[in-house]
């Protein structure tokens, strides 16, 4: 079944749909975990070895092995910090971003309804993993980019697995609404989050964490937020967990913005469900460049009814939360990923964050995704010759 999250309006898993025709409203898919965690033991770890708790037919699936990434505990940050701190390195999915967990449901979907082709607008990692598993599927796929603001990795990746791409003169808000306008009029099955099948892929990230730590839920889960799916995505997953008993407590979703593009932080602050979206989105951040996110009701409500927090970060503290993280655990990330640990540095700096408290930090893109702003970001490398003096003379006095 698939509920307004809004008015309550019910309507069938059969049929296609992107807003509540009676309120606009966003709509999702309503699972209740019926099974004990014991079911999950011993099987591959991937995200489908939580196939009773995702509302598609797994024995269709499309998939790619995806889920099941790393959860890397930070001892080094964490004791600069104070804290406990894990790392979940959605970098590490299939295509190289989180986006895969909601494609494998939301293209498995497709196929059990019967569609030809798939669409999305994207800031690049949506259009990377859709244009993947659309080839995986044989279904023809088209993606609307906004021009020139896509990093390098994702436009490859895209172009590559053989999209039809379109590159847009306008942002990403715009982009968005004209693919949503072909998905209305039928002419395609929409695999932007919006879909509520596409976020039932990505729960299993709050899935994830709470089973890696034992069946403990973390104080704190942290990330980026853009079009603001995946907050929303996370905490359902961890929620439905808690109802089935699984874990005793809920963590506090902390949600980052870029100072350039916050509309969901504004609302945070004043303290309201009502945001007012940002005209002109701008942040080196490309993929949370978004002034409308379309999932802003079901991320306030999380953010609100976790006792969470929303913080925006600049884009000087986004690229050296890039670094740190980098140089500091090894672990290799795109800049609007960074923006978890920054908002997490941020957040702990005021005082936002008790000390000792236990904090994942989701980052959701792979370093290479955008190789510009990594490369831009480093001084070049020393140009010798393969001459061992000459080389010893510039690398042992140092
Ligand atoms: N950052 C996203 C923007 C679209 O988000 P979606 O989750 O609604 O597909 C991207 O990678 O395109």
């Amino acid at each position: 079944m698939i509920r307004c999250v809004s008015c309550g309006e019910e309507y069938e898993d059969e049929e296609v749909i992107y807003n509540c025709k009676k309120c606009g409203s966003v709509l999702e898919v309503e699972v209740e975990v019926d099974v004990p965690k014991t079911t999950f033991d011993g099987r591959r770890d991937n995200l489908w070895k939580y196939k009773e708790c995702l509302p598609v037919d797994a024995s269709k699936r499309v998939s790619l092995d995806e889920g099941g990434t790393p959860f890397c505990k930070c001892d080094k940050l964490a004791k600069e910090l104070g804290i406990d701190l894990y790392v979940k390195v959605e970098g590490s999915n299939p295509t190289g971003s989180f986006k895969d967990r909601g494609m494998t449901i939301g293209m498995t979907k497709a196929m059990m309804l019967g569609v030809d082709t798939v669409g999305c607008a994207s800031t690049g990692n949506t259009s990377a993993s859709l244009a993947a598993y659309a080839a995986r599927a044989g279904l023809r796929c088209a993606v609307f980019l906004p021009a020139g603001k896509v990093a390098l990795g994702k436009l490859a990746q895209a172009m590559f697995h053989g999209a039809e791409v379109f590159s847009i003169n306008g942002n990403f808000d715009e982009a968005l609404e004209a693919m949503t306008q072909l998905a209305r009029e039928k002419h395609l099955y929409l695999l932007n989050s919006i879909n509520p099948f596409r976020l039932e892929g990505q729960k299993t990230i709050g899935y994830e964490i709470v089973h890696d730590l034992g069946w403990e839920a973390p104080d704190r889960i942290i990330l980026p937020v853009g079009n603001a799916g995946n907050i929303s995505a996370i905490w359902k997953g961890v929620s439905e967990f808690h109802r089935a008993g699984f874990i005793d407590d809920l963590p506090m979703m902390t949600g980052i913005q870029a100072e350039g593009a916050c509309p969901i932080a504004n609302a945070f602050r004043d303290k309201t469900m009502d945001m007012a979206p940002v005209e002109n989105p701008e942040t080196i951040a490309t993929a949370i460049r978004i002034g409308a996110p379309v999932s802003y009701i079901k991320a306030l409500r999380a953010i609100y009814d976790s006792n969470g927090l929303a913080e925006t970060v600049s884009d000087e503290e986004i690229l050296d939360a890039q670094k740190l993280l980098a140089r500091t655990e090894g672990i290799g990330v795109e800049p609007a990923s960074a923006a978890s640990i920054a908002g997490l540095k941020k957040l702990v700096e005021q005082g936002d964050i008790d000390k000792g408290e236990r904090v994942v930090c989701v980052v959701t893109g792979h370093l290479l995704k955008d190789p510009n702003t990594a490369i831009d970001a480093c001084v070049d490398p020393v140009q010798v010759d393969a001459d061992i003096d000459k080389i010893k003379e510039i690398l042992l006095n140092k």
